[in-house]
């Protein structure tokens, strides 16, 4: 597949995506003992673009990251941030990456903004304490420690203690778990201007929405493997559009028709059978009009009535689940 999506990228305000790759994995391992949760993974990130990488519950995603962040030195392969090995964070990059982690490094018994301050502190050029505490909606949250903020509002404090060092590559590990809709959003506008402004953006999240919504690129994993990446519209390319339909009663499964660059299942449905055509034939902007076509023209010669006639291009979930399923290979082929 493709890696490149001009399209989405200028969408979401980031002109920047022929520029060098800021983060560079190739052919990354990584082994806990004898069991390997990092399976040779690739990517590259450029400044302005978002990468997510989404997967199943321990498919490696936030082992990735510890390497990233050079918390982690790699089993094999390589990592590289500004064309520097991050492990054990080296000057020169320790400066230009922050993070939003899972389980958050927050102090408890601080107050939010003493929380900030003590971030601004160790950061080179920090931003204005204020300046970030309106960005994440927690000024009038200032005075308070952070043990009686919520989830989602820790979450968001989260985000400001790493925003608070303009990082130049930014590490977001299921950054909005715990946020109501309105905060989430607030986030992915916030997500937006960073990627707008330049920032390479590393994005893990359960929340296909968020994906679908902030990445320039995604990749599927799943145990320890990429199993499927590309833009959202190279990935949703590749898996087919579906034409679905009740099968009339005086037809046959047997006698259902071969559609060009389709391939047909049938299944039962209250008591009913369904056929549906998954088609990755053919151009995809014109795929399945043609599929359409050449059914109700099967129909009409057979003066049947395809009922319940629904169209639909593959959705990011379709993508995911098999994934999970562990039949993604052989689908995408
Ligand atoms: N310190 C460790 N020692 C041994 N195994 C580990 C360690 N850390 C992670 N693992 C294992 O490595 C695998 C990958 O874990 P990781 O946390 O990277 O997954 P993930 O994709 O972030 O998962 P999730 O979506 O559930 O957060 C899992 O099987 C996990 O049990």
């Amino acid at each position: 597949m493709t890696t490149q999506n001009t399209a989405t990228a200028v969408e979401n305000g980031a002109p920047h995506t022929t520029a060098e790759p800021t983060v560079v994995v190739r052919d990354l391992r990584q082994r806990y003992g004898d069991f390997e949760a990092v399976k040779g993974v690739s990517f590259e990130i450029r400044p302005g673009e978002l990468f997510a990488l989404l997967g199943t519950n321990g498919a490696g995603k936030t082992t990735t990251i510890e390497t990233l962040e050079g918390f982690r030195k790699p089993s094999s392969g390589t990592a590289r941030i500004f064309g520097q090995d991050p492990f054990g964070q080296p000057a020169g990059v320790r400066e230009r990456a922050d993070a939003v982690l899972q389980g958050s490094g927050l102090m408890d018994d601080l107050s939010v903004e003493e929380n900030l301050v003590l971030t601004r502190d160790l950061a080179a050029d920090p931003r204005d304490v204020d300046e970030v505490l309106e960005l994440v909606d927690l000024i009038e949250k200032r005075g308070l420690r952070v043990r009686q903020l919520s989830g989602g509002q820790k979450r968001r404090l989260d985000l400001a203690s790493a925003l608070i060092s303009r990082p130049e590559v930014l590490y977001l590990d299921e950054p909005t778990t715990g946020m109501d809709p309105e905060a989430r959003h607030e986030t992915w506008r916030i997500v937006n201007d960073l990627k707008a402004s330049g920032v390479a953006i590393l994005l893990t999240t359960h929340y296909l929405e968020e994906a679908e919504r902030l990445a320039d690129r995604l990749a599927i994993m799943h145990r320890g493997e990429i199993h499927v990446e590309g833009t959202l519209a190279d990935v949703l390319a590749g898996w087919g559009d579906r034409v679905g339909f009740q099968v009339p009663d005086e037809v046959r499964t047997a006698d259902l028709p071969e559609v060009e660059g389709a391939r047909c299942e049938v299944e039962t449905r209250d008591q009913a059978l369904w056929a549906t055509y998954t088609v990755t034939g053919g151009g995809v902007a014109d795929r399945a009009h043609h599929a359409v076509a050449a059914l109700l023209a099967w129909a009409t010669a057979r003066g049947t009535v395809l009922r319940h006639l629904q169209v639909r291009g593959a959705s990011l979930e379709d993508v995911f689940l098999q994934v999970a399923d562990g039949t993604a290979d052989l689908l995408a082929e």
